[in-house]
């Protein structure tokens, strides 16, 4: 990858890499947009199959960043951090804590959070070196795991394109394969299973799977058929890039929505989806949840105040459809348009010059 070629492109403003040998520590720190403020993502540990593909991952993801957080009506810009490792065998204090003087070495310029890979301990950790974190644990006054507040998201999103698709919201009786039932995607089962849908799961941790089916009488089947069983609705809640060529011609869904971010491997994939149908939620609208629960802390949290917030995913989901359907566009084409217009009305309405938040006159004394 040609990386400044790429950040030209995509107009990135900063990519930070982190090491700590003492500790193992290698992250990669993507900040993306910050018209309307702080960079705000989480943190991802993964294990990587190469340096570049990780670099990627943290790049996209903290694009992503960028549009969900303003889709969401946030006043926050978009980031993200990838740690090479596997969160099973290499997390240790010294990795976390070293992290989190790094952050407070960007001063503010990014929060981070929870991601795939990384919990409230992590979070606790990191934020014994820095304030500039968020979803650490409720003792401090936080918020603390983000992802049942993004399944509950999840949730009334895929209602909202239900009723497009099969002109009732009701949940009751559908069919929805769910691939990966881990933390966001376990509450999500809860919801559905309590409306009274059949769940089809997958995941290729095996205990996660027999949690399922032992609590929600969901059906287990093996990760490569998920694609192509028989559903209404496919939730990917895994990992990202999994509607693409080989995917799509097994898909049986009228409806995609899952927690998931970077679904789409490619924009062309919406444009393929779109022509056969399917209601697509796009992914950053729909898993909004668990960033506008964190980005609630900044305001001192009230879980009552974000959840409110969190239920307007299911409007917003349903302007998204209508603005797609009066224009003839794809869902993710009218999402991508909703967040750059947010966005360019901010930086032109912010010409004015605004010394430390306030609009007055500085005097030299
Ligand atoms: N946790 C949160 O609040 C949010 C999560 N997301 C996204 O939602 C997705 C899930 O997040 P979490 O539940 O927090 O992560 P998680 O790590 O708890 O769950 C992901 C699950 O997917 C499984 N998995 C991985 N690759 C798979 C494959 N090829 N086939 C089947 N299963 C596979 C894993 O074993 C794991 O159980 C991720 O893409 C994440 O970025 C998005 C917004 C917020
Ligand atoms: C987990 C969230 C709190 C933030 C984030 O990184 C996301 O929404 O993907």
């Amino acid at each position: 990858m040609e990386i400044f070629k790429y950040l030209e492109k995509y107009d990135y403003e900063q990519v930070v890499f982190c090491q700590d040998k003492t500790s193992g520590l290698k992250a990669i720190i993507a900040i993306h947009d910050t018209t309307l403020g702080p960079a705000l993502g989480g943190t991802r540990m993964w294990t990587y199959e190469s340096e570049e593909a990780a670099i990627e991952d943290a790049l996209r993801l903290a694009k992503g960043m960028t549009y969900k957080n303003a889709a969401a009506g946030l006043n926050l810009g978009g980031g993200k951090t990838v740690i090479i490792g596997d969160p099973r065998k290499d997390k240790n204090e010294e990795m976390f804590r070293a992290f989190g003087r790094y952050i407070q070495g960007l001063n503010g310029r990014y929060i981070t959070a929870e991601d795939v890979g990384t919990t409230v301990a992590d979070m606790d950790l990191i934020h014994e070196e820095t304030d500039f974190v968020t979803g650490i644990s409720p003792a401090f006054g936080s918020s603390g795991n983000p992802s049942p507040v993004t399944a509950y998201g999840v949730y009334v999103g895929m209602k909202a394109a239900a009723k497009e698709a099969f002109g009732s919201d009701s949940l009751e009786g559908k069919v929805i394969a769910i691939q990966g039932v881990g933390n966001v995607a376990y509450t999500l089962c809860k919801y559905l299973h309590e409306e009274g849908a059949q769940l089809i799961v997958t995941d290729i941790n095996k205990e996660a799977v027999a949690r399922a089916v032992e609590d929600f009488g969901a059906k287990a089947v093996d990760p490569n058929d998920i694609y192509s069983v028989e559903c209404d609705i496919y939730a990917p809640c895994a990992l990202g890039a999994t509607i693409n060529d080989d995917t799509i011609p097994q898909l049986k869904a009228k409806v995609i929505a899952g927690s998931a971010n970077n679904q789409l491997k490619d924009t062309r994939h919406g444009d393929i989806i779109h022509e056969m149908g399917i209601v697509y939620a796009p992914d950053y609208v729909i898993n909004a949840g668990g960033v506008i629960n964190v980005a609630d802390e900044l305001y001192g949290y009230n879980h009552e105040r974000a959840m409110k917030k969190v239920e307007l995913i299911y409007n917003s989901i349903e302007k998204i459809i209508e603005i797609a359907k009066r224009d003839g566009i794809p869902t993710y084409v009218a999402a991508d348009r909703m967040a750059e217009e947010r966005i360019e009305r901010m930086r032109n309405s912010r010409s004015q010059f605004l010394r430390n938040g306030h609009n007055t006159l500085s005097r030299r004394k």
